[in-house]
């Protein structure tokens, strides 16, 4: 298998059939035709009542770097894709203009995150590696903030790499993590690649090579000021902690003793034997850190049981999103240009009154009341709307129209940030713990009730009667379409 070809580029990470679209739209001179296209996912994951959006800065790169390089064209030349249409592919970059919710904002189902207005064969090329970026990284920050949402005020670190679905995950996964308000990772390169605070203490493996757990806990201290020794390779309360306080007594100020990792065992229990251990010995400062194939469920029956847990390391339950590996977002187009020129809206018709697509160009707006800086919900309107020029808006529910309400003393935030204009870039990402206090910021602004881990209140994602409007003109003509060909 060759893997290290010297211009591997990520232009050809995309399915097979976008590379087949685009042939046909080149093929019928359609493919420069402006096209709208909008990524949203359609169901919260983890039953959560919000989502954390992550994935932008990397799409950015991926689309400033959008080319088919000499072995992807030669390599798509083998596939059989005849010369004419090769040497479009050549020609090939994103030259549009993407408008996008900024990372760390705290994102709902059913509204648009990303809107591409591309040339119809660019958006499509580009489908499947958006999706893959922003599905992974939104579920994975969402996932740390659910977690986090438990324990606000404990240290959360992130310890998922051996676990992750390979490389690439571990990276952006922790990066998604911090985004998500976990305080650190243990993957050193992430770390380095993202400017993110890196944690780690020690495995069983070094008390088991030294054997003396005693002789281990000094040689780590000898080369690490920072201590926290890991105490359940033989025994947690016997051997381990005590052997912990034997050394953090002997070298004094020489160390800083941080506290004591549990990795096995009732962490109710031992925590707690492990607390009043260090605190008669003097230690009230050092902390017990537990780590064990935990998630928010753990956590939180933890919590209720009394558990004395400062900080927690968290796995393989967070990188692969264990009870919710994928977020299922999609990217649809909204609008074309016809033969005259004109953007014409496009819409897709299903039994499942959720799953119709929203046609037309839109922007989304968080509706705060002015009066107590709370999120009445966001309200998606047509481009050429502006709700903050409106004395009072009606919120309805798209599907179930009678829940309806009326908002006056409002103002309405655009969630959609211009990006890119015409390929050229023109954002500047903030840093990764810059996006981790925007989520936090941005949490602030809903009721307690859309934030709690169990059953959450649904937070209104609406239309505007405009979009409702358009939105009903559509499915009727499409209606009238079918009506039509039964009667062909
Ligand atoms: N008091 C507790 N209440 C609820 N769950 C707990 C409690 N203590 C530990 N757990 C969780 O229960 C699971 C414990 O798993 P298990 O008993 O298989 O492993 P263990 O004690 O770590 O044993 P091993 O030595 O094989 O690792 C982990 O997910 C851990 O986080
Ligand atoms: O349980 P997770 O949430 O996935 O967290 C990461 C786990 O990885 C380590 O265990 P591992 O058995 O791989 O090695 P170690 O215990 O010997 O360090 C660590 O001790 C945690 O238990
Ligand atoms: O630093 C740690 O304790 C750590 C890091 C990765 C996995 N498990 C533990």
């Amino acid at each position: 298998m060759k893997t290290n070809y010297a211009d591997d580029s990520l232009t050809l990470h995309t399915d097979l059939y976008q590379i087949n679209m685009a042939e046909s739209y080149w093929a019928d001179g359609i493919h420069n035709r402006r096209a709208i296209f909008e990524l949203y996912f359609r169901k919260l994951p983890f039953g959560n009542g919000y989502a954390i959006f992550a994935g932008l800065e990397r799409m950015l790169d991926y689309l400033k770097n959008f080319k088919f390089s000499e072995t992807d064209i030669e390599y798509l030349k083998q596939l059989g894709y005849q010369d004419d249409f090769i040497e479009y592919l050549k020609t090939v970059r994103f030259t549009g203009t993407m408008h996008s919710m900024v990372e760390g904002e705290v994102v709902f189902a059913n509204e648009p995150l990303v809107r591409i207005e591309a040339s119809l064969a660019e958006a499509q090329l580009i489908e499947t590696a958006l999706l893959n970026i922003v599905n992974y990284q939104t579920l994975i920050a969402t996932k740390a903030s659910r977690i986090k949402h438990i324990i606000p005020n404990d240290n959360a670190a992130e310890f998922g790499s051996r676990r992750a679905q390979e490389m690439d995950a571990a990276i952006w996964g922790a990066r998604a993590a911090i985004i998500g308000g976990f305080d650190s990772t243990s993957n050193v390169r992430a770390g380095k690649l993202f400017n993110i605070p890196v944690s780690g203490t020690h495995a069983h493996a070094m008390v088991q090579a030294y054997k003396s757990e005693y002789e281990a806990f000094h040689s780590y201290a000898r080369r690490h000021k920072d201590c926290v020794f890991l105490v359940d390779t033989y025994n947690t309360l016997k051997s381990g902690v005590p052997n912990a306080i034997r050394v953090a007594k002997e070298l004094g100020d020489k160390i800083n003793f941080v506290g004591v990792r549990l990795d096995s065992g009732d962490i109710s229990f031992l925590s707690k034997e492990a607390r009043r251990m260090l605190d008669e010995a003097g230690f009230p400062n050092a902390k017990v850190i537990v780590s064990n194939d935990l998630d928010e469920y753990t956590i939180l029956n933890l919590k209720a049981q009394g558990a004395k847990v400062d900080s927690w390391g968290i796995g393989t339950k967070l990188i692969t999103a264990y009870d919710q590996p994928a977020l299922g977002a999609v990217y649809k187009i909204v609008a074309i240009e016809n033969d005259s020129g004109e953007l014409e809206d496009t819409i897709k018709i299903t039994a499942n009154a959720e799953k119709v697509s929203t046609p037309g160009l839109k922007n989304v707006f968080r509706i705060i009341n002015k009066e107590n800086g709370k999120a009445e919900g966001d309200y998606i309107a047509m481009v050429d709307e502006n709700p903050e020029s409106e004395e009072r808006i009606k919120m309805f529910h798209p599907v179930h129209t009678f829940i309806s309400k009326f908002v006056t003393n409002f103002e309405a935030q655009n969630l959609h940030q211009k990006v890119i204009e015409n390929g050229t870039i023109i954002y500047n990402s903030p840093s990764v713990l810059e996006m981790k206090n925007y989520a936090l910021e941005r949490l602030n602004l809903l009721w307690d009730e859309y934030k709690r881990s169990l059953n959450p209140e649904e937070y209104p994602v609406d239309l505007s009667q405009k979009c409702w409007d358009n939105k009903m003109r559509n499915i009727q003509e499409v209606r009238n379409m079918v009506h039509n060909m039964e009667n062909y």
